[in-house]
């Protein structure tokens, strides 16, 4: 049969019935090719993982993902086919995967504004905002008014991050609210988890992303979330100092990864905290042996308090900020993992909730035991290595000191000030929690009273 035959005795339903057989065989053999050919077929993991994208993607989708992986390791060990490409591990050894040479100058230039001494400039400026959030609790605490402990953080850490990013702070504490560029840019991260699987399935893609141009409303948003920073900036800009504040790298990617993950591990030590009263009593001895009252407690001093360092470190543990797997690429002459071969340029990611809940890597993974950093025998097997809620290499976090020393100041003015009660509405508020990215984090419903000065 002729081509020009073909074409014309063809109906157009029977191109598309021929386009869509073909489209199938080609992905059967390819996932055929995936599971048993492939330079990683050997690497455990399900099989329909290992042929094909659509459970990576659907994970994405669910809000879920972070568990499943987490099931998957308990099933199948340290390293795991969680795509026909991508490895994930959960092994301490991993953390050494893949340098970024490009990334660590782009590092350089911006080094200076997250440096020792840059944090000890920008102590008064945190401080009062700590010190702004306490006055205000101290008024719900008299009127016995339960208050929502992650909105109190978020509001915290927000405001910070914007004064030092922008010299203003977003207006949070003052309001006893959540700003609406805070919220929208949480919304967005629902949005967001969208992009990868259309991405990947362009056939589903092309059409969708065609028609969320042609939405003017959509548009609209967009431009007004992003002119918020915009007009922000440009009074910045305007207005005198010589500040050596974030401006140069300001974006909503450094205010979200600034404030979000600092009230988040604040969160969660509060509650962890509630569930385990005898720490409580801990830190406040501690705090009380060190301190004679609140105004003493610096960056400097706060750094030497074992338990409180012990209790955050656990908190990371229990409930990282980033739960998610930050994906890496193997150098041109591949890695060795686990005592495992992984080929170059494979994609390698060590998502922490799983790494940092794995039976492999920590003794009674699920229980907040601080005393695991503080030496305890018990715990003495623990892999505490594969702790790095900041991640390592050249692109880790760059505001680690800056996010530890908010993190110690905040825990530390809370309970020495209030006696906290966690209200039953927020019983195993850890459970369940979705993850786009971020955890969505459900309000942590506490009523404080204030201590008795001693
Ligand atoms: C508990 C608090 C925090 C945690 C757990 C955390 C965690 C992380 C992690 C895991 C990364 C690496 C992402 C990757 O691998 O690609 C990262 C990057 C980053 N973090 Fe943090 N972070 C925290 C607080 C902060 C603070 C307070 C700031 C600054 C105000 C900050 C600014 C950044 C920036 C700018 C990056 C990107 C660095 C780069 O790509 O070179 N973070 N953070």
């Amino acid at each position: 049969m002729t081509t020009e035959r073909l074409l014309t005795g063809t109906s157009p339903m029977q191109f598309l019935c021929l386009g869509i057989i073909g489209y199938l065989t080609y992905g059967i053999f390819r996932a055929l090719y995936n599971i048993y050919f492939h330079p990683l077929s050997s690497f455990p993991g399900p099989k329909l993982r290992a042929g094909f994208y659509f459970p990576f993607y659907y994970d994405r989708l669910t809000g879920d993902y972070i568990n499943d992986w987490h099931e998957l390791h308990e099933k199948y060990g340290e390293v795991v086919r969680i795509a026909p490409h991508i490895l994930s591990t959960i092994s301490p050894d991993a953390w050494r995967v893949a340098p970024d040479k490009d990334h660590t100058r782009m590092r350089r230039s911006i080094n200076h504004a997250f440096s020792e001494q840059a944090l000890r400039s920008q102590e008064n400026i945190i401080t009062g905002y700590i010190t702004f959030m306490i006055s205000k609790l101290h008024a719900r605490a008299q009127t016995q008014t339960p208050i929502d402990v992650t909105r109190w953080m978020n509001a915290t850490t927000f405001d910070i991050t914007g004064d030092l990013a922008f010299g203003e702070p977003f207006g949070a504490l003052e309001a006893d609210a959540c700003h609406s560029w805070i919220e929208n840019t949480f919304a967005g991260l629902k949005w967001v988890r969208l992009m990868a699987p259309l991405r990947a399935y362009p056939i589903f893609g092309v059409p969708i992303f065609a028609l969320l141009r042609r939405w003017p409303a959509l548009e609209q948003a967009r431009k007004r979330q992003f002119g918020y920073l915009d007009e922000k900036l440009e009074r910045r800009l305007r207005s005198k100092t010589d500040r050596n504040d974030f401006l140069r790298l300001t974006s909503g990617l450094l205010i979200i990864a600034g404030s979000e993950t600092s009230a988040t591990c604040l969160s969660g030590a509060v509650y962890y905290l509630l569930k385990n009263p005898t720490w409580i009593t801990c830190l406040l001895s501690e705090l009380r042996s060190a301190f004679k009252n609140e105004s003493e407690m610096s960056f400097q001093s706060l750094s030497h308090l074992k338990v409180l360092q012990a209790v955050i470190q656990e908190s990371l543990r229990m409930y990282p900020p980033l739960p998610v797997d930050m994906p890496r690429m193997t150098p041109p002459e591949g890695a060795t993992v686990c005592g495992a071969y992984i080929p170059p340029h494979t994609s390698i990611s060590i998502p922490h909730y799983p790494a940092y809940h794995s039976h492999l890597n920590f003794k009674d993974p699920d229980t907040f035991a601080p005393e695991r950093w503080l030496g305890d025998e018990k715990y003495a097997d623990d892999r505490r290595s594969v702790l790095q809620p900041f991640s390592m290499g050249s692109r880790n976090c760059i505001g680690q000191n800056l996010a530890w020393a908010e993190m110690r100041s905040i825990l530390a003015r809370l309970v020495w000030s209030f006696e906290m009660e966690l209200l039953p509405e927020s019983e195993g508020w850890d459970q369940g929690q979705k993850i786009y990215l971020l955890w969505f984090k459900p309000a942590l419903m506490v009523r404080l009273r204030a201590r008795e000065v001693e």
